[in-house]
């Protein structure tokens, strides 16, 4: 909820939350999260994890079809949210209202042989009217995009809310952190160290080559050759299409992603909370080159966007991969720009 404070609980000595938060007994306000298209493939194990999640008071989970059902399944989780399911445009507006966090998993997957640019057609439309509805009932919501293509999807959210009045570049995100959690697993195997301590930024978009890992500056450092880094960077650039050819014809990544998507709506959660430090890569608008968008480290607060990182010291390759993605990343937040004023 928007208003902090208006009930104060505490997380003390609660057994209930499996996450580690950096929370102790002091206040923790109600947070309002809408997850929308979440009776799909990532909507239903996002619905959970946020359910798990002890920084939300109340999770709407929002879908044309079969949420009753989803909503009635997780409501049953003994946490702290209280869960109500909403199906179909006319629940839309009650699904949002009170919204601080609004996630948007809803459209339809790729299928082998697809580029996420395939699906422009259907997801375009389904993002810009579920965008209408933003501006209309919850404006200041930070709006998590994780719906394809998201280097086009986040661009027409950002024309729908210049058109309601209420765009603020500072609560918009397209959600890049599974190339983040791939680029740290595919990383830790190659250089043999615990996943856990494992870190790396990965800028850019999200797709194919627009997907930069700057595995230079990963930590713990590992002097893997060039041949292993080019590798290791082709494999997180591919990695939705590895799990698309895996899935053979049902879908996308849907687990992984959930799962990026919950640790990304906690870090907005824990910046909206005051929580200091928290950093997450992320597709907003940008000045770190002169694309319009792009995904860099951004530090999060207590109005979403507290401040685009620069990206650091880049290698020859790294700075080659940059200038390669330019112009494919400008033509999709172009086409996404375009659509959303025909
Ligand atoms: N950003 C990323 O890293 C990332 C990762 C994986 C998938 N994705 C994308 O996420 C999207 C969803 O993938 P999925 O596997 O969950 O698909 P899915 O088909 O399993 O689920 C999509 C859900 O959206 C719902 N939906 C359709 N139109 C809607 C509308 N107007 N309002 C609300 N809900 C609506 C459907 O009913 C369905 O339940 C796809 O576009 C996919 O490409 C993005
Ligand atoms: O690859 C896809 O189509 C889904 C998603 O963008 C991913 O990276 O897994």
């Amino acid at each position: 909820m928007s208003s902090l404070f208006r009930s104060v609980k505490t997380l003390k000595n609660s057994s209930s939350h499996l996450l580690r938060r950096g929370y102790g007994s002091e206040a923790v306000p109600e947070r309002k999260v809408a997850v929308l298209g979440a009776a799909g493939g990532i909507g239903q194990p996002l619905a959970l994890l946020m359910k798990l999640n002890p920084l939300v008071s109340n999770l709407a989970l929002y879908d044309i079809a079969n949420t009753p059902g989803v909503a009635a399944d997780v409501s049953h989780i003994n946490t702290r949210s209280e869960v109500k399911g909403y199906m179909g445009d006319a629940e839309l507006g009650k699904a949002l209202e009170g919204s601080d966090v609004v996630i948007i998993p809803a459209g339809v997957p790729r299928k082998p042989g697809m580029t996420r640019d395939d699906l422009f057609n259907i997801n375009a439309g389904i993002v810009k009217g579920l965008c209408e509805a933003i501006a209309k009932y919850c404006p200041n919501a930070l709006v998590n995009m994780i719906s394809n293509p998201v280097n086009s999807t986040v661009p027409i959210a950002s024309e729908v809310f210049k058109k309601a009045g209420t765009y603020d570049p500072k609560r918009l995100f397209g959600v890049t952190t599974l190339d983040v959690v791939r680029a740290k697993t595919f990383y830790a195997g190659k250089a043999k160290v615990p996943v856990a301590g494992v870190n790396v930024p990965v800028v850019g978009g999200h797709a194919g080559i627009t997907i930069l890992p700057l595995f230079s500056q990963a930590t713990p450092k590992a002097n893997l050759p060039d041949e292993e880094i080019q590798a290791l960077t082709k494999r997180t650039q591919d990695g939705g299409t590895e799990v698309v050819e895996a899935k053979a014809g049902k879908g996308s990544a849907t687990l992984s992603m959930a799962y990026a998507g919950a640790i990304f709506a906690d870090a907005c959660l824990k910046g909206l909370n005051g929580v200091p430090d928290v950093v997450e890569c992320t597709f907003v608008q940008s000045n770190v080159t002169e694309l319009p968008f792009f995904a860099s480290k951004v530090r999060l607060g207590k109005n979403g966007v507290e401040e685009v990182l620069g990206l650091g010291a880049l290698s020859d390759y790294e700075k080659e991969g940059l200038e390669k993605l330019k112009p494919e990343l400008l033509a999709s937040i172009e086409k996404g720009i375009k659509f959303a004023n025909q």
